[in-house]
């Protein structure tokens, strides 16, 4: 397996007497988006402040491409955050000049960060918006330059926090594509979000976090998998006469077309007969999401 690009092991952070983050393990490899979830309050953006090198752990350790940032902080040349909060664009410069100003600093010579900056804002499609103040663009254009900041000087790691929320149905999938891409293009990326139909869209694992713990760790399939259990689902084209839906129920079968049943690749048979012969729309596995997961989870411990 390759080598992790961040590691993340028995961070530790309290405040005062409340202990925020506890022993937290994880880790990021090239090419994988890790969905990092949690209510308000479970410990993520501290987690991920932590991670991002602007919060030092009380215990535990960082390891970005294999080094500490808090002693070697060039190590921070390897990542790219977009933190909530913690934007960091200059309202009075236009997003060329905050695009070439963070690239600079991040390492790139003047004529290479121009360069990058306008592919990535033609990219974007933020380039007739170049030579516009921050601030006077709006509210999502100044979330795409958010995180063309972290792009530019070509991190391994990107750190996103809530990179769709706000933003309109169009640019939100721009958005979802592109961190895709992305990952595609083997930078390790960690999302956090409360929109679950994001992460689903995207983590290839997922982590949540509750009261300051990793409560669970596994890739999205997996999890996905072992939630939804030996549940299947039947559509018939029309809904069933009453003596079909008697049989249906009297196997136990739940649900008003879609029914749903629980067994195995016999009890699948016992219900085709049932309805024998009356046209199928569907019969498939049923899947669970990942809201249903968390909210499972989080409920539950
Ligand atoms: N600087 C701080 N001083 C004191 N307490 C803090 C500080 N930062 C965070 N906390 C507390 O630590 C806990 C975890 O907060 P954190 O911001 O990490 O949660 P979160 O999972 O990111 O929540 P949200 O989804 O609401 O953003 C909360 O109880 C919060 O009040």
């Amino acid at each position: 397996m390759e080598r992790p690009f961040l590691e993340a092991q028995g961070l530790h952070k309290r405040f005062g007497t409340l202990e925020a983050v506890k022993n937290v393990h994880l880790t990021l490899r090239p090419g994988e988006i890790l969905a990092f979830l949690g209510k308000n309050g479970a410990g993520k953006s501290t987690t991920v402040k932590m991670l991002s090198g602007l919060l030092l752990p009380d215990e535990g350790e960082v390891r970005l491409l294999g080094k500490n940032p808090f002693r070697k902080p060039l190590a921070l040349k390897h990542l790219g955050a977009v933190l909530e909060g913690n934007r960091n664009t200059y309202w009075r410069l236009t997003p060329l000049e905050n695009l070439v100003y963070f690239g600079v600093a991040r390492g790139l010579r003047l004529a290479a960060a121009r360069k990058r900056a306008l592919e990535l804002l033609e990219e974007y499609a933020l380039l007739e918006k170049a030579h516009t103040e921050v601030r006077h663009l709006s509210r999502g254009m100044q979330q795409k330059l958010a995180l063309l900041q972290a792009l530019v000087h070509d991190p391994e790691v990107l750190l996103l926090d809530e990179p769709t929320l706000g933003l309109d149905v169009e640019t939100a999938l721009l958005m979802q594509q592109k961190i895709r891409a992305l990952a595609r293009a083997g930078k390790a990326i960690l999302l956090t979000t409360h929109q679950m139909e994001v992460a689903q869209a995207l983590a290839d694992r997922v982590a949540i976090i509750h009261r300051g713990e990793v409560i669970l760790e596994e890739t999205k399939e997996r999890l996905l998998a072992r939630f939804s259990g030996e549940y299947y689902v039947l559509e018939l084209e029309k809904p069933p006469p009453l003596e079909v839906l008697q049989h249906l129920r009297a196997l136990g079968i739940e649900g008003e077309n879609p029914f749903f049943f629980r067994g195995d690749g016999e009890a699948i048979w016992r219900v085709l007969e049932a309805v024998k012969p009356l046209p199928l729309k569907r019969v498939a596995k049923a899947e669970a999401d990942l809201l249903e997961v968390f909210l499972k989870v989080v409920n539950h411990v």
